[in-house]
């Protein structure tokens, strides 16, 4: 059986092979650190040898309840941010029909997000539109506490209590959160709400393969088997048996870590297929926080080609040189499309016909790598042999630990971030929330 491939030898023009090579000893300790348990930040491991670890009953579980919601549900709102929607989106997006919420004849409820956002346009649209509909809610919050989640929790729970009655309403309400902490467990233990444990061990931007991404991911009707299968396969090969040389996840930490060297600081992941878009947000989110600190890491950046080629295409091809791209290439489309030839020939495109859309929109990726390489932008590619669960699963679980591995190699802990309590603390300041009057009066003097 096929498995996502890494390429890297585009990179070469840029870094040398050798100094690549020269990452073994590094990368060796850092994923003998990742699996000992012994580097920062091990108290967050939780995700490594997760996808070997799922059993049937809890399988059954996540089955069971989304069936529950399948049945019950034409609309399945997902409440969370960050990590805690960021993985779902990416798996049901890059699954779905594109135009999914324009099918009449569904097999499977359309799944929406909120908490993603504050944005009382977004709210209220959704609230008007979730009035016509039967709905239910996945509420997902890691720590339990986060604001965006809590206020949209809130006002939907409030609307399915008052709409259905609050027994009906409980059965429609699930709740994937910490397994004694936060406002949302005490929710859930107060209301009855059936529920979902994030484990201690696991942080939100890896817990894609815990409830938080499986329960949404099965209630839109994807096979979650698969999906773990995939991961499964992964984490075989990107464990600590398979030497340097031929562990993806591995080459990819030590080749991206040699670019970064040579003044590369900024990565830029790039699809070809207008499904991967959210794939590109999730990983935004992993590298970002989990490298984003100490005055150091990449800075991780996605664009959508070819769409973002006619916008950002100029930019990426004569700009500043400190960019190097990470190519996620899908080898075979799911469906066939062929140009017709036309008499006519009124737009000249008849050299294409009798070719497939698919041959066009490889033939732009290979020429786009060759004009990028041109131009002095090293492309990395990682190739899925197709669009399913199943290499999506594979493609998850290598980014997460090739992720662990180039942190430890930067130096940082991959798995805290507190950076993003800044911004919390001045919110919570200005809206004058009960035991920040220090900070209230502070910032209030500066503005
Ligand atoms: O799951 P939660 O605790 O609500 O957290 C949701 C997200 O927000 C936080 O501020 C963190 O920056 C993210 O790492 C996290 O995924």
């Amino acid at each position: 059986m096929e498995n996502i491939k890494l390429s890297i030898d585009k990179a070469f023009g840029f870094v040398s092979e050798q100094a690549v090579a020269g990452y073994k000893a590094q990368v060796d300790d850092a994923n003998a650190a990742l699996h000992n348990g012994t580097g920062k930040g091990s108290d967050f491991l939780g995700w490594l040898n997760l996808p070997s670890s799922i059993d049937e009953a809890h399988l059954q579980d996540l089955e069971a309840t989304a069936k529950i919601l399948r049945n019950n549900c034409e609309v399945v709102v997902v409440i969370g941010i960050g990590g805690s929607y960021l993985g779902a989106k990416a798996v049901i997006d890059a699954l779905s029909n594109s135009f999914d919420w324009l099918l009449t004849e569904r097999k499977s409820p359309v799944v929406v997000y909120a908490g993603q956002n504050i944005g009382e346009d977004y709210l209220y649209e959704l609230q008007e539109l979730l009035k016509t509909k039967k709905f239910g809610i996945i509420s997902i919050s890691k720590s339990g506490t986060t604001t965006e989640p809590a206020l949209a929790f809130r006002l939907l729970k409030t609307q399915l209590e008052e709409e259905q009655g609050k027994a009906a309403a409980q059965k429609l309400i699930i709740a994937i959160t910490d397994k004694s902490r936060g406002a949302l467990r005490t929710a859930a233990t107060q209301e009855g709400y059936k529920t979902f444990v994030i484990e201690d061990n696991v942080g939100g931007r890896f817990s894609v393969l815990t409830p938080v991404g499986l329960l949404p991911i099965a209630v839109a009707g994807f096979d979650i088997r698969k999906l773990i299968s995939g991961a499964v396969t992964m984490e075989a090969k990107c464990g600590l048996e398979t030497p340097f040389e031929q562990n993806p996840a591995a080459q990819y930490a030590a080749v991206r870590n040699e670019l970064y060297k040579n003044g590369k600081t900024t990565e830029i992941l790039v699809n070809f297929h207008p499904k991967l878009h959210y794939i590109g947000e999730w990983w935004k989110q992993l590298y970002g926080e989990s490298e984003g600190k100490e005055n150091k890491g990449i800075f991780p950046a996605a664009v959508d080609f070819t769409t973002d080629l006619h916008s950002m295409g100029q930019w990426i091809q004569e700009g500043e040189r400190t960019i190097f791209e990470t190519v996620i290439s899908v080898k075979e489309s799911n469906y066939t499309k062929v140009f017709p030839h036309s008499e006519e020939n009124l737009d000249g495109l008849n050299f294409l016909a009798g070719k497939r859309v698919d041959e066009v929109n490889k033939m732009a990726e290979l020429g786009t790598m060759i004009a990028h390489v041109d131009g002095g932008v090293p492309n990395l590619k990682i190739e899925l042999p197709v669009l399913n669960e199943y290499y999506l699963g594979e493609l998850l679980y290598f980014f997460e630990k090739a992720c662990g591995i180039s942190g430890y190699i930067l130096g940082v802990n991959p798995f805290d971030q507190p950076g993003v309590e800044a911004y919390k603390k001045n919110m919570f300041a200005l809206l004058e929330k009960p035991g920040f009057e220090a900070e209230t009066k502070a910032i209030k003097a500066r503005i």
